[in-house]
């Protein structure tokens, strides 16, 4: 059975913030994000000046979306794998994701497994429309395995977004306590490269 011990980073910023350092070879807890920590008042920016999210505080930011984007939402974020056994072993296992939908695309040589914290439980049956229910739900992580990486030597692994060109960074998942969950990580044996209190952004 592959190892269990994944990489896991964090950096604790300000309110929070987690570099993702993942091997390789290893499926990777990209981040956890704490809850924001309640900022002293200090941070608060104060209501005379233009809040910091306004469209003339962001040159580009268009603050009244088109009606026709009403219905949008973000719906996933797709990392590959190496190997599924080892990843879905830490989104589920450790991270406490249910797998919401796998589809296999035997004529590309790869399957898709979309993961996330929905109840399946009430997830349709049959399978098309548990596709339309998957796609359905927010917030989605979707592993893509292309079949043979995990055993072929030659695999050189993915781009893991921890060194330069530094294009990916992370995917973030709340916790109720960084602190309480890094410990749990370490009890179930999870590698960390980075812990909360090892400084800032590795890059
Ligand atoms: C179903 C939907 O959520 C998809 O993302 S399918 C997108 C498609 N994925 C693949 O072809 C997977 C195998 C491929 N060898 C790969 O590694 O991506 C796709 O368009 N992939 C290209 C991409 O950049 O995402
Ligand atoms: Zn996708």
């Amino acid at each position: 059975m592959a190892s269990s011990s994944l990489t896991v980073a964090f950096s604790l910023l300000r309110s929070t913030i987690h570099r993702p350092s993942f091997s390789s070879s290893l499926p990777t807890l990209l981040t956890i994000k704490p809850k924001v920590l309640n900022q002293p008042r200090s941070f608060v920016s104060t209501t005379a000046m233009a809040s910091k999210e306004s469209s003339s505080n962001n040159p580009g930011l268009h603050t009244t979306p088109d009606d026709a984007t009403k219905s949008y939402f973000l719906q996933q974020a797709m990392i590959r794998v190496k190997d599924p056994k080892v990843s879905l072993d830490f989104y589920s296992r450790i991270m406490g994701m249910s797998l919401l939908k796998r589809l296999d695309f035997p004529e590309l040589k790869f399957t898709l497994y979309f993961l996330g914290y929905e109840d399946t439980s009430s997830a349709p049956n049959d399978p098309v429309e548990r596709t339309a229910w998957t796609f359905g739900q927010k917030a989605a992580l979707e592993l893509t395995h292309n079949w043979g990486t995990e055993t072929d030597p030659d695999f050189k692994g993915y781009h893991n977004g921890n060194s330069e060109p530094s294009g990916f960074g992370h995917i973030g998942i709340t916790v109720d306590d960084v602190h309480k969950a890094c410990k749990r990580f370490e009890s179930l044996g999870v590698e960390f490269v980075k812990r909360p209190e090892d400084g800032n952004s590795s890059l």
